[in-house]
């Protein structure tokens, strides 16, 4: 018998397979495949170009469909979802943060944010979510006037002042020297622990596991390994 007293995993993933295309051109790019991750974790994905670590990030950010297996965020069956399901799962659980920060120029930082905390159901004030990323003092600044690595923080402010469940990064560092990506490294490890987001990060910045409470290791489409780490080291500390 299950037992009552176990949590819920943020998600469960279960023979989860995506395949594009058809025929001889088919391309494999998720082969089944199986994962929890538990709710508040910070995850890292690794492995090479083209092993099915954003097919992945997409199907459980609710942005793609499987083409078969399960995916369950909770007690919700996101395989199961219609498109305006999985827009209203996005919309109410799920902060995005990719390597181009996408915001808009003309907006000052404190707008850019304010565009998503105006649509949000119970969204933190965008100066809250500027100064948990350490921008208080620039919140005026339009993008032209602000660093590579202060525009990803303003990006990452944008995706949590909507109060996301969860925040789901790829390569957030993608485009920073390593200086930068670690204070948006670190900036994302403090949303994972001091507002209790699930934090999962793709990156090919491989001492970014270091931070991790779990690393996935993938290659050609399956997990080849998952390693848990018992005493995650702060951000600051990782050098790549
Ligand atoms: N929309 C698509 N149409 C066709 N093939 C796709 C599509 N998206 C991804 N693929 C293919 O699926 C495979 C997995 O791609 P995916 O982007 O998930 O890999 P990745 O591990 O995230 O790679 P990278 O580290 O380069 O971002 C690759 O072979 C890729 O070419």
């Amino acid at each position: 018998m299950a037992d009552k007293q176990q949590p819920l995993p943020a998600f469960n993933v279960i023979g989860l397979t995506r395949q594009y295309g058809e025929g001889a051109a088919a391309v494999h790019a998720l082969q089944g495949i199986d994962l929890q991750i538990p709710a508040s974790a910070l995850v890292v994905l690794l492995g090479p170009s083209g092993s099915g670590k954003s097919t992945l990030l997409n199907i459980m950010g609710g942005l793609d469909h499987a083409s078969s297996g399960e995916c369950w965020f909770f007690d919700q069956a996101l395989h199961q979802f219609s498109e305006k399901a999985l827009s209203l799962y996005r919309r109410q659980n799920v902060g995005f943060v990719f390597q181009f920060y996408n915001l808009m120029p003309s907006l000052t930082a404190r707008e850019n944010v304010e565009l998503v905390t105006e649509i949000a159901d119970s969204p933190m004030a965008a100066d809250e979510a500027l100064a948990l990323v350490g921008l208080d003092h620039r919140l005026d600044h339009f993008p032209a006037q602000l660093s590579g690595g202060e525009q990803q923080r303003v990006a990452i402010a944008r995706a949590i002042a909507k109060n996301p469940t969860l925040l789901l990064c790829d390569e957030p560092t993608g485009a920073l020297d390593s200086a930068t990506g670690r204070t948006v490294l670190k900036v994302l490890q403090q949303v994972n622990q001091q507002l209790g987001t699930t934090v999962l990060i793709v990156t090919h910045a491989a001492a970014t596991a270091e931070m991790a409470d779990r690393v996935i290791h993938f290659a050609d489409g399956k997990i080849r390994e998952v390693i848990e780490n018992p005493a995650p080291v702060p951000a600051e500390q990782i050098v790549w």
